[in-house]
């Protein structure tokens, strides 16, 4: 993701920054200039960079700072302000209610993945119980109902479409009495997609939207499109009540920047990214966890809630239980391979904790490590209950290793390896030892601090130093929300 790039320039230009002796207005401008070229390269809509940089200036007064204020932590919190101020547009789209009948109408430009999107977005909901249901309004492009069918077969989404029917509005009201008779919870109707923004386009969608009446419009748009994100966005908000959206391929080379366009275009918040072509491949997006990695400090709350998804809700504690005691052991790595796997995309999991993704998962380089943790977990079948159940690897002798390895078909070298690994996290979690495990539903800032301080151990130094020490930390802890989004991950309610 060439956000990642943006990412990099922004927190160079914070470092740079940080290097200076004095911070003046000379130092202010460069660094904020430097932000600028990299806010533009990566076509984030030059009226809304300019606004940006306006507003940290008056914001960020040098002159009235008094001395032994910190001022570039002052200039990184109102960096990170502005920045969510632009993705963020003050009100929160609609939001269905999982057994209330809703509709959503999807609308954009053939190829954005709209069509990919509707089926990512009903699974995602039907995973988390909902009942969703797919009407393919498209008569335009043909191989679109096919496409839907596909899909909805594979995810096993109740569907509705002609081959025959040329009347989109007839199909969408039609698909949308059936499944409301049928009780889903969540009706999705895909429209047709052209090549361009034209008006018979935006005729047809008019009418899907008036004779289906969507709860919520959510506009789908490719991230590589660049400059044109703004003007696109709006033509479609001008003809249908766009709510929301959602940015595709926002794994590929697109600069990214045009999602910060589009909120600014249509006032709709970004509610999800697409990161692949796979079902799974598909984020929640908020906001100030985003800026945060964008700034790089990482995305514990992402991290964090990606846990409380897949790690079954009554091992949460327990697995707490057992970091909190500083006993990792090699059944804990087991398991926690196993939901790692379960988790999807594995780089984009480990993207979120500061400090994981280069030794583990080296960028560019997910199926290979997907590989090596099957691999390791090949070679942990082969051990006895009592050397999961052990934190001392010693017990390990050398003839174990080779049983080991004979066992599971690998070389000796790589069961070495594995223990290494071992070895590495069971260090990175002895960190976590003594964390307070607070109960279910406590949310006291006596906790918040706990956490903050259990966090300032598993992050490098330097992410530490940047985000401005144990104070700057617990600051953005709580702006993060994070301590709601731990508490999820001790058996707190669904999000
Ligand atoms: N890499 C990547 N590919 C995606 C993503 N979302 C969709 N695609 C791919 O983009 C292509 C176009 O997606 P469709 O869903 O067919 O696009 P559409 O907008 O419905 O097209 P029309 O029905 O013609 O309007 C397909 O090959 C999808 O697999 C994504 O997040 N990442």
């Amino acid at each position: 993701m060439v956000l990642a790039q943006l990412g990099g320039s922004i927190s160079r230009a914070l470092q740079q920054m940080s290097n200076a002796t004095i911070i003046d207005e000379k130092v202010l401008n460069e660094c904020l200039n430097e932000i600028t070229r990299a806010l533009l390269q990566s076509d984030v809509q030059f009226k809304l960079v300019r606004d940006m940089q306006t507003n940290i200036k008056k914001i960020v007064n040098l002159d009235d700072l008094a001395a032994g204020h910190n001022k570039r932590k002052i200039i990184q919190q109102a960096i990170f302000n502005e920045l969510c101020k632009m993705l963020d547009p003050g009100k929160p789209s609609f939001t269905p209610k999982k057994g209330k009948t809703s509709v959503v109408m999807f609308v954009g430009l053939q190829g954005s993945g709209k069509t990919t999107t509707c089926t990512k977005y009903a699974y995602y909901h039907q995973k988390k119980g909902w009942k969703p249901a797919l009407v393919c309004a498209d008569t335009f492009r043909a191989g679109a109902f096919d496409q839907l069918k596909q899909n909805a077969t594979k995810t096993k989404i109740p569907f509705y479409g002609s081959y025959m029917e040329s009347d989109p509005v007839k199909i969408a009201v039609e698909g949308v009495e059936r499944f409301k008779k049928e009780n889903c919870d969540l009706i999705i109707v895909d429209t047709s997609g052209r090549h361009k923004q034209e008006v018979a386009l935006f005729e047809e969608m008019r009418q899907v939207s008036e004779a289906t009446k969507p709860d919520l419009v959510i506009f789908v748009m490719d991230s590589s499109i660049g400059q044109a994100a703004f003007d696109q966005a709006q033509a479609f908000k001008q003809s249908v009540a766009v709510g929301a959206v959602i940015v595709t391929k926002m794994d590929g080379h697109a600069k990214g920047g045009g999602a910060l366009s589009a909120v600014a275009a249509t006032k709709s918040p970004v509610i999800f990214i697409g990161t692949g072509e796979h079902m799974d491949e598909f984020e929640v997006f908020d906001v100030k966890p985003f800026v945060s990695r964008l700034l790089g400090m990482g995305d514990l709350s992402g991290f964090m809630d990606k846990i409380h998804e897949v790690v079954p809700m009554d091992q949460q504690p327990e697995l707490l239980q057992k970091l909190s005691e500083g006993n990792f052991t090699l059944r804990i790595m087991y398991e926690q391979f196993q939901n790692i796997l379960k988790m999807g995309p594995i780089g984009q999991v480990f993207s979120m904790l500061p400090g994981f993704s280069a030794e583990l998962m080296p960028k560019g380089r997910e199926k290979e490590s997907q590989a090596k943790i099957k691999r390791y977990m090949t070679m942990m079948d082969s051990m006895t209950n009592e050397e999961l159940d052990s934190s001392n690897p010693k017990l390990m002798n050398e003839s174990r290793i080779m049983r080991i390895a004979r066992g599971s078909g690998r070389q000796i070298r790589e069961v070495m390896e594995m223990l290494e690994e071992y070895k590495r996290l069971a260090k990175i979690w002895s960190k976590m030892k003594g964390l307070k495990i607070p109960k279910k539903g406590e949310m006291s800032a006596l906790s918040r601090n706990m956490n903050a301080q259990h966090m300032s151990k598993v992050l490098p130094p330097q992410m530490l130093k940047q985000i401005g020490g144990m104070g700057g930390l617990q600051s953005l802890m709580k702006q993060m929300g994070s301590a709601k989004d731990m508490m999820g991950m001790f058996g707190g309610g669904d999000k």
